[in-house]
């Protein structure tokens, strides 16, 4: 049965916002409707059945915007199927699962969404903003290593769970949580 499915994301340069696109399309081919929005203009998620969010990691971090959209609609994402994903990691990084931010995993398990799926990123000196990104682009990380087939292959299980009307599920107990470091070039 075709479901409304808001997909939210927050981005600075423009990566996120393209994967977000290919869900929503991948959504529709699926018979769902999807609206893709910046996170920023979404009011309510009152009007959908399920919701996809996911933000750009930035120094280990979500995008502010992505974790003040949880944080406000934890009642309502609460009543639906949550399901996140992050995209980040480019260069000889980019297929290294990222971990969570500490208050976006906490956030996730209150609304009892899984863990976020990570896709890999783009750094490209045309697209990056900043002077560290414009820098970091002209390095080893350059590139668009986002990984169209995952991300339809992901949001094709959304569908398929979405449609069976189940509910995202935290899978894994706090304690157990990665603790993995991340792409290590942004750190130092
Ligand atoms: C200053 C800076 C810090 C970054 N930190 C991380 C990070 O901690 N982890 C990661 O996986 N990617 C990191 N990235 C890569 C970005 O997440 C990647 O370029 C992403 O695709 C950008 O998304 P956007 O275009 O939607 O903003 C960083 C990029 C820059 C420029």
């Amino acid at each position: 049965m075709s479901k409304k499915v808001l997909v939210a994301y927050a981005s600075k340069m423009g990566a996120t916002a393209g994967i977000a696109a290919a869900i929503g399309d991948e959504l529709r081919a699926h018979g769902h409707s999807a609206d893709v929005a910046e996170v920023t203009s979404v009011n309510d998620v009152a009007p959908y059945d399920a919701v996809v969010l996911g933000s750009a990691i930035y120094v280990r971090r979500w995008r502010r915007d992505a974790v003040r959209f949880l944080r406000h609609n934890v009642a309502g994402l609460r009543q639906r199927q949550v399901w996140l994903f992050h995209s980040g990691p480019v260069g000889p990084d980019k297929d290294e699962d990222q971990t969570m931010p500490p208050a976006v995993r906490h956030l996730a398990r209150s609304i009892g969404a899984t863990p976020a799926v990570t896709f890999a990123g783009r750094l490209e000196p045309a697209t990056a903003k900043g002077f560290l990104a414009r820098r970091l682009a002209a390095g080893k990380l350059a590139g668009d290593a986002r990984d169209w087939d995952k991300i339809r292959a992901w949001s094709a299980d959304v569908s398929a769970a979405i449609e069976a009307t189940q509910r995202s599920t935290w899978h894994r107990p706090p304690a157990n949580h990665s603790r993995k470091r991340p792409a290590g070039h942004f750190l130092g």
